[in-house]
């Protein structure tokens, strides 16, 4: 087991009377994406904040590069790197200009070529010189993911880094991610992307009312709710209708000649139709497994009423 990057326990914050979070824990493994969902409004920024030293926890224990964030503020920041809503980017400056300054600021030896390289990286160079004023939404935005990259942080909070980009920015940020934990860098990603988390989490927890409505691995998720399911496909109709009858809680198509089993698509549900299947002496010419997507995992488990259910 890798060594925990960021290891939080009963951590819980309130604004006034109102619970933001009641509670919550995880670890971070080094080297790894953790992704936190949730809906508008249910803390993801909040968690955020107490990670990187922004704002206190009430309650719990936050440990991030191996210092307790409450006592160890300034060990804390240096280790990380924050992109994200309090964006650092001096719009008077040029990009180039910009991250010269964060270059300074964390000393970083050879800035220059470290500063091209960022530019190239993030495709800013032809802007590279112009003010900050003058980009658009999706250009700062990238400018301020480089500015984090600057000084190599180990550990990298990016709160909703490709809100706003292109479909290639988007991707290209992906690739970035997946360079930077090749490298051994830690990622804590919120994002309001399923899609995102699914292309780059290790793990996912989904936050609802101030708790974890689920916590694991973009498949253990889904296979959390039900949605997912088995489809047979035959040629032969004498095969076709041999399973529609013998099956049992199936949909069948007949147009098609399809048969769709409930199925939560685990090895243990596959075995057990494969056998009972080879045990019928029914050949299916296509066997193509369906789990649901992270989008019907999060409506399921961000629903209110069926979110204790789901969850377990
Ligand atoms: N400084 C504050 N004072 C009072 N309430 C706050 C403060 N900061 C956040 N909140 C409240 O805490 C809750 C969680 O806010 P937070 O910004 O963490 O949510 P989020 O999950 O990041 O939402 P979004 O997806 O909309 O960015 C909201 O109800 C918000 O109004």
């Amino acid at each position: 087991m890798k060594s925990s990057a960021i290891a939080v326990s009963g951590l819980r914050k309130a604004f006034g009377d109102k619970v933001v979070l009641d509670g919550i824990g995880f670890q971070v493994a080094a080297g790894s994406v953790y992704s936190l969902l949730g809906p508008n409004g249910a803390g993801k920024t909040t968690t955020v904040n107490v990670l990187t030293t922004l704002a206190k926890a009430d309650e719990g224990s936050v440990r991030v590069a191996g210092h307790d964030v409450a006592t160890a503020t300034e060990d804390v920041r240096a280790a990380i790197g924050v992109t994200g809503q309090f964006a650092a980017v001096d719009e008077l400056l040029s990009g180039r200009e910009n991250l010269r300054m964060m270059a300074d600021l964390k000393r970083v030896p050879s800035g220059g070529q470290v500063i091209t390289r960022l530019l190239e990286r993030f495709d800013l160079t032809d802007s590279a010189d112009r003010r900050v004023a003058t980009y658009s939404g999706g250009m700062r935005r990238k400018l301020d993911l480089a500015m984090t990259l600057v000084g190599s942080p180990r550990i990298i909070f990016l709160d909703e880094p490709t809100t706003g980009l292109d479909p290639r920015s988007r991707r290209t940020m992906w690739e970035i991610v997946r360079e930077l934990v090749a490298d051994g860098t830690t990622i804590f990603l919120t994002t309001q992307y399923l899609e995102e988390a699914d292309e780059l989490a290790d793990r996912i927890a989904v936050l609802s009312e101030g708790r974890f409505a689920a916590e694991g691995s973009a498949e253990e998720l889904k296979r959390l709710i039900p949605g997912g399911h088995v489809r047979l496909r035959f040629t032969d109709p004498v095969a076709y209708r041999a399973a529609a009858a013998a099956l049992r809680e199936v949909t069948t198509d007949d147009e098609a000649m399809t048969v769709q089993i409930p199925s939560d698509g685990s090895q243990r549900e596959l075995r057990s139709l494969l056998d009972w299947l080879d045990s019928a002496g029914v050949e299916a010419d296509e066997l193509t497994v369906h789990t649901p997507d992270l989008d019907d995992v999060f409506l399921a488990l961000t629903d209110r009423t069926s979110t204790k259910a789901a969850a377990r």
